[in-house]
């Protein structure tokens, strides 16, 4: 499979490494915008850029029949117009916030402990999210994601960087020297505290997933998410 690089940093040269460890080509390794450039020689996209050229690569791509995946974070705003684009064009897109499998796990524990806990109203939730100085968007995607399974599953109602109302889940967001990503979603009582935690050692398992997340994509159309991809692994 040939791979297009949207986007050719931290992100971008270990997926390379990865994909050709799978077997598989690229394409092209994009640090720009990618309007004029002539995807057509690519199989499948994958798009690890920065918040404000996402959007305009996934629209790209989708007009080009060409199906992408973006781990983009910071450009959600725009989501639903990716979507409606893709379902009007046939083509085929999948956005994930966190491609680690590893993360997709820890959401699900995620959603099942927010059913679990909303009864209990003594506790209070909060989420807190550790990434290195370079991060450009706070909070992290993988934290508005875990925020917004506390809401499907509870009676919250939204979320806040740092200062949240009653019926909204404070998000912490802290930048320190080389993490690559940690999670922790809190429950604290009076007397006592339950935590749910993932911490990324590397960013390999990022890489992984979006790898196998365009394999999985490569031959089909719709609006997917990394849920569809690992019903299909299980
Ligand atoms: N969903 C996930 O699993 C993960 C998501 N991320 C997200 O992926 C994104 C990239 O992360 P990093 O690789 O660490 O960032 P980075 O800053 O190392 O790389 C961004 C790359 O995008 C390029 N770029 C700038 N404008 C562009 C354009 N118009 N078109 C294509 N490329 C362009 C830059 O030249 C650079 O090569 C961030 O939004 C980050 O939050 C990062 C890790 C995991
Ligand atoms: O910018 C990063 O590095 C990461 N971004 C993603 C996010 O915003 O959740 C995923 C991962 O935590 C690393």
């Amino acid at each position: 499979m040939k791979i297009a690089l949207l986007g050719y940093g931290r992100m971008g040269k270990i997926i390379e490494r990865v994909a050709i460890e799978r077997g598989h080509s690229i394409s092209h390794k994009i640090t720009e915008n990618i309007e004029n450039i002539d995807l057509s020689e690519a199989d499948v996209a994958i798009d690890f850029s920065i918040p404000k050229a996402a959007f305009t690569n996934i629209k790209t791509c989708i007009k080009s029949q060409l199906p992408v995946i973006s781990g983009t974070t910071g450009w959600l705003d725009n989501y639903e117009q990716a979507v409606k684009l893709c379902e009007a064009e046939n083509s085929a897109f999948l956005y994930a916030s966190n491609f680690s499998i590893g993360v997709n796990l820890f959401f699900d524990l995620n959603e099942k402990l927010a059913k679990i806990m909303d009864p209990f109203q003594n506790y209070s939730v909060e989420i807190e999210e550790i990434h290195h100085l370079q991060k450009l968007d706070a909070p992290s995607g993988t934290a508005i994601s875990l925020a917004q399974q506390i809401i499907t599953n509870s009676r919250k109602e939204g979320w806040q960087l740092d200062h949240a109302e009653e019926n909204e889940i404070p998000i912490t967001a802290k930048r320190e020297e080389n993490v690559p990503g940690t999670h922790t979603v809190s429950y604290t009582s009076e007397v006592d505290s339950i935590e749910i935690k993932h911490t990324a050692h590397s960013r390999e398992g990022f890489a992984l997933g979006a790898v196998i997340a365009a394999e999985w994509i490569k031959d089909k159309k719709g609006v997917f998410s990394m849920k569809d991809v690992l019903q299909n692994l299980t």
